[in-house]
């Protein structure tokens, strides 16, 4: 995996305005109307659990397929409704997730819950539909399930070339050209779409970030037909001032139920990081179970805030999930998943929950 910002590449031309002049499809997307799923309840907050993919994909080894496909059912089961469950990337850049297939394919599929998968290009779409066609035209191994594997994709850019160019090999221009043909191609063949923004507050390889630019470049993926954008801080740098100071500008512009929250846990401001997003107005929120992960292009960056302390945060107070999720059983497989991967539980909540259960279990 060889990442060089210096690589001499073609430039290509910010496609995008052109593209939506000549394109109905996306003109109807543009400015202001955007279209809504449906009437949200205001205090819902839907979690995006993404261990199984932004954490695993930061493991030092490749964990085994078995293992991805049991974290995967086992979050299913405990109530999680979004589960991001791979990525369709390059194998040469993260060879982590070079068994997404064999997962989708493997794995439980619960009616009403959504399993995206991380596209980064054409190639990844193409080989992502080549497989939905597979499972769909027969039915896999003993499975015989009709629904198919996924009906998600999430594409991702980000707010500095810097960043981009790390992680994608490529300036935030010419991802956004390649995102909009996957975009419109994916909602051609009935995939939702959902986008990501990296390093909205700080990035790792040019500093502060303006988030005029994080604004416009969540505007782009919107009009582009991204259902809704998730506005990482990658790094994990942010506090409440900071991302309360970039939602002023990007959720001040944009439709912030169109919004999501995606913080990194390095300073350990995830949780008071998500409250600010709730107070902004955003009701969508990433999470990893056992705070797993980290970003491979994000040096010293650890993972994302964990599922358990985002549930716990939001416990007796004005906001619920959307569908009741059991805050023991997700504590329990951040357990699990740590002590297969042998790290560290990075969930406070996970080590409270676990210490106060060894308690009660001496006095009984
Ligand atoms: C975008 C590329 C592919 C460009 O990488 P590139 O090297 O410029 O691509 P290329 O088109 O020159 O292709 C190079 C080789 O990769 C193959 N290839 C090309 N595309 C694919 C594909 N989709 N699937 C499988 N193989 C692919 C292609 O066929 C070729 O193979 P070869 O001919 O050498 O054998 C690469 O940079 C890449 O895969 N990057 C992904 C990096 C990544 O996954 N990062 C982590 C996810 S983002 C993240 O974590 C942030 C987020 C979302 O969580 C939010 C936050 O916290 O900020």
């Amino acid at each position: 995996m060889s990442v060089s910002l210096s690589v001499a590449r073609k430039r290509i031309p910010h496609p995008l305005r052109s593209c939506l002049a000549t394109n109905p499809s996306l003109r109807a997307c543009t400015s202001r109307t955007y279209r809504t799923e449906s009437k949200r309840d205001p205090n819902v907050v839907r979690i995006v659990e993404v261990g199984p993919r932004d954490g695993l994909q930061n493991e030092k080894g490749v964990v085994p397929a078995e293992v991805k496909v049991e974290l995967i059912n086992r979050l299913g089961r405990a109530g999680m409704r979004i589960i991001e469950a791979g990525s369709f990337v390059s194998p040469k850049w993260v060879p982590q997730m070079a068994g997404t297939a064999e997962v989708i394919t493997r794995m439980e599929k619960l009616p009403g819950v959504h399993y995206p998968v991380l596209v980064p290009n054409m190639k990844g779409l193409e080989n992502l539909l080549e497989l939905l066609s597979a499972t769909t035209a027969h039915s896999v191994g003993s499975l015989t399930s009709t629904i198919p594997p996924t009906d998600e994709i999430a594409i991702f850019t980000a707010a500095t070339d810097a960043f981009s160019l790390a992680n994608t090999n490529c300036t935030v221009a010419e991802s956004l050209t390649r995102l909009a043909a996957v975009t419109q191609k994916a909602r051609e063949k009935g995939l939702r779409v959902r986008g990501y923004v990296s390093v909205v507050i700080t990035c790792p390889y040019s500093g502060k970030v303006d988030y005029r630019r994080v604004r416009d470049v969540s505007r782009e993926l919107l009009e582009m037909g991204c259902y809704e954008v998730s506005l990482g801080d990658t790094t994990g740098v942010g506090n409440p001032a900071s991302v309360g100071a970039m939602l002023d500008v990007v959720a001040g512009a944009l439709p912030v139920e169109r919004l999501a929250g995606h913080f990194h846990d390095t300073y350990g401001m995830g949780v008071a990081n998500a409250l600010t997003a709730l107070e902004a107005g955003i009701r969508t929120l990433d999470s990893s179970v056992g705070g797993l992960g980290g970003c491979p292009y994000s040096p010293g960056a650890t993972g994302n805030v964990a599922t358990e302390d985002i549930l716990y945060s939001i416990q007796d107070s004005k906001y619920r999930t959307e569908k009741s999720v059991d805050l023991e059983a997700i504590a329990d497989i951040g357990w699990w998943i740590s002590e297969k991967l042998n790290r560290q539980n990075a969930s406070r909540v996970g080590r409270a929950l676990r210490a106060r259960k060894e308690r009660q279990k001496k006095q009984s």
